[in-house]
């Protein structure tokens, strides 16, 4: 076990971008989404959701069609049609062994843009054919099987193989579970935030999410300074723990709540950030990040 230290709420206001009076939605971060498929389109329901909710200019949704239809479905306000991304994320609700032609033409096309990737389920392999900045999301089996290691050595020891694969891989590993380490085999911290009721199906997407949403809006930083994914994975852990926590009660709680609780405690983060009451934006833009 390492010494790290765990992700609090004053690590993780410094990640969160608050929009100016100038921003636009474009300029405050379109993430681009290619997540689902026949098996498993909720997946993608839960990932726009909770990246809606953590606040960003758009959501480009590019997955299969009747993911297409039941995303719409829930929220309107996502674009299905392609167009320039600040950010994408990918794989949620993928299947790792077998991924649909169609995705796999998606992700090819996606590649070709420059910006950073944040890879979760059936596409961490893809982080081996990107030039630009990665962060990956597995869980500890994911994670054996993305480096042909042994599950159980994974689930003894996760903080060491998260940093081996960073070291490997060259990009930022975030490894779930009760805590969560995030590392870029130079900077390891922890983050302690969620309740075991979280231990449920869709967890992982809306991190996704929460993630992708963050990256977005911090694409410019992320592109210069490709070591902020760590302080956004973690803040991403953050926000999703803190806001599993306001869902369960101390109870069990489904996905969809723990998004519906994402804005308030986005809005937390700020407020205590600003010394002041939320949403009382100071005009940062889609730049701030650590301060
Ligand atoms: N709503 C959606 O759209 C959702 C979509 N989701 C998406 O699904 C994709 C796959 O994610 P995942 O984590 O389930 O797959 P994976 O890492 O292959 O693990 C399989 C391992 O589990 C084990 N196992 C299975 N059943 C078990 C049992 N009863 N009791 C004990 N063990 C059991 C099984 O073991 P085996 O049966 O092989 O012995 C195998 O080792 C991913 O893209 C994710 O985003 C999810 O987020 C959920 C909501
Ligand atoms: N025992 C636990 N206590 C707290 N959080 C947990 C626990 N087990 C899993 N989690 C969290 O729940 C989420 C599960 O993600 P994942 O395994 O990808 O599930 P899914 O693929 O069903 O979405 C992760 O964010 C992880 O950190």
């Amino acid at each position: 076990m390492g010494t790290d230290a765990i992700w609090g709420a004053s690590d993780a206001a410094r990640f969160i971008a608050v929009p100016g009076r100038d921003d636009d939605k474009y300029s405050r971060g379109v993430l681009g989404v290619i997540t689902g498929s026949v098996h498993y389109p909720g997946a993608s329901v839960l990932g726009v959701e909770a990246a809606l909710r953590t606040g960003l200019g758009m959501v480009r949704y590019l997955g299969p069609e009747r993911a297409q239809e039941l995303v719409l479905q829930r929220r309107p306000e996502v674009v299905t049609a392609e167009g320039r991304v600040q950010a994408w994320l990918i794989g949620s609700g993928m299947d790792f062994a077998h991924r649909e032609d169609a995705a796999e033409a998606r992700i090819a096309e996606a590649l070709q843009t420059t910006v950073p990737l944040v890879l979760d389920g059936g596409a961490l392999d893809v982080a081996e054919r990107s030039s630009g900045p990665v962060v990956i999301t597995p869980h500890f089996r994911e994670l054996g099987r993305l480096l042909d290691e042994p599950v159980e050595s994974i689930a003894d020891d996760p903080r060491k193989w998260a940093i081996e694969a960073a070291q490997r891989l060259g990009i930022t590993v975030l490894i779930k579970g009760h805590t969560t380490y995030v590392t870029d085999g130079v900077a390891t911290v922890a983050v302690a935030s969620a309740p075991v009721w979280l231990a449920t199906a869709g967890a992982g997407d809306a991190l996704g999410g929460i993630l992708g949403a963050l990256v977005a809006t911090h694409s410019d930083g992320v592109m210069a300074d490709p070591s902020l994914l760590v302080g956004l994975a973690a803040t991403a852990s953050f926000i999703h723990g803190r806001a599993a926590e306001r869902a369960s009660g101390g109870g069990p709680l489904t996905i969809l709540d723990l998004c519906e609780s994402v804005p308030a405690v986005v809005a937390e983060l700020v407020s205590n950030r600003n010394g002041s009451g939320p949403g009382n934006g100071s005009g940062s833009g889609s730049g701030s990040g650590p301060a």
